[in-house]
């Protein structure tokens, strides 16, 4: 695949830059256990991320997919999920290897790299700071920075706006259906790495890379 004509690079934060099931297991399951629930597997947990914190407490509540829990209960979970989440955010959070070394790679290129996660900026960029990343990047658009989040184009088309380029010349790279379909909204290049919560094989992305360095080799001659 072609990828010269990009200008920037948007990537998807849990999943792809950072492997976060540890912690966000760990505070799903002291939220349970506060709700007098019992704790489930970290496996389980990492088929309930993806869409942001709010969802991630009513699956984790209800252990459904499509669960919705009740509101006095959510709301007792929210609060105690992001307050203990904030307080762990990177204690066993680990940046996958390649990641530091392709971020480097993609900034010699003097191209913009943004995040584009929807986890919540509240905890994202603070995230991103413990584990040295805020500033590979110029940008840091989180699941409640805008009116809409992942699967909607709106957060990729906002990056653009704050870039000046055209949609047809940013690249998504992420690890679920949402970035794909994001892409795919914006009009944008959809990559998926090889690595992370979805089989990428599902994913039908335009191209799936094993990590970041592969990325850099496409985009290098630019
Ligand atoms: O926090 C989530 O639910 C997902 O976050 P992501 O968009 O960075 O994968
Ligand atoms: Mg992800």
């Amino acid at each position: 695949m072609n990828l010269k004509h990009i200008k920037a690079v948007a990537f998807d934060l849990d999943g792809t830059l950072v492997d976060s099931i540890p912690d966000l297991a760990a505070a799903a399951n002291a939220m349970r256990q506060h709700l007098g629930l019992p704790a489930l597997a970290e496996m389980r947990i990492q088929e309930h991320v993806g869409d942001g914190i709010a969802s991630l407490v009513h699956r984790a509540i209800t252990d459904e997919r499509h669960g919705e829990a009740a509101a006095a209960l959510w709301e007792q979970g929210f609060s105690f999920f992001v307050r203990y989440y904030h307080d762990h955010l990177s204690d066993n959070t680990r940046v996958y290897p390649g990641v530091r070394d392709g971020l480097a790679l993609l900034r010699a290129l003097q191209l913009p790299l943004v995040v584009v996660t929807n986890k919540s900026e509240y905890l994202a960029v603070p995230l991103l700071q413990q584990l040295e990343l805020r500033d590979a990047f110029s940008l840091v658009i989180g699941g409640d920075t805008l009116a809409e989040k992942k699967p909607s184009a709106l957060p990729l088309q906002h990056v653009c706006e704050v870039l000046g380029i055209n949609s047809s010349e940013l690249a998504m790279v992420g690890d679920s259906e949402n970035d794909i379909l994001s892409a795919r909204a914006a009009g944008a290049a959809a990559l998926a790495v090889s690595y992370g919560y979805a089989d990428a094989s599902t994913l039908q992305a335009d191209l799936v890379i094993g990590n970041l360095a592969e990325l850099y080799d496409l985009m290098k001659n630019n």
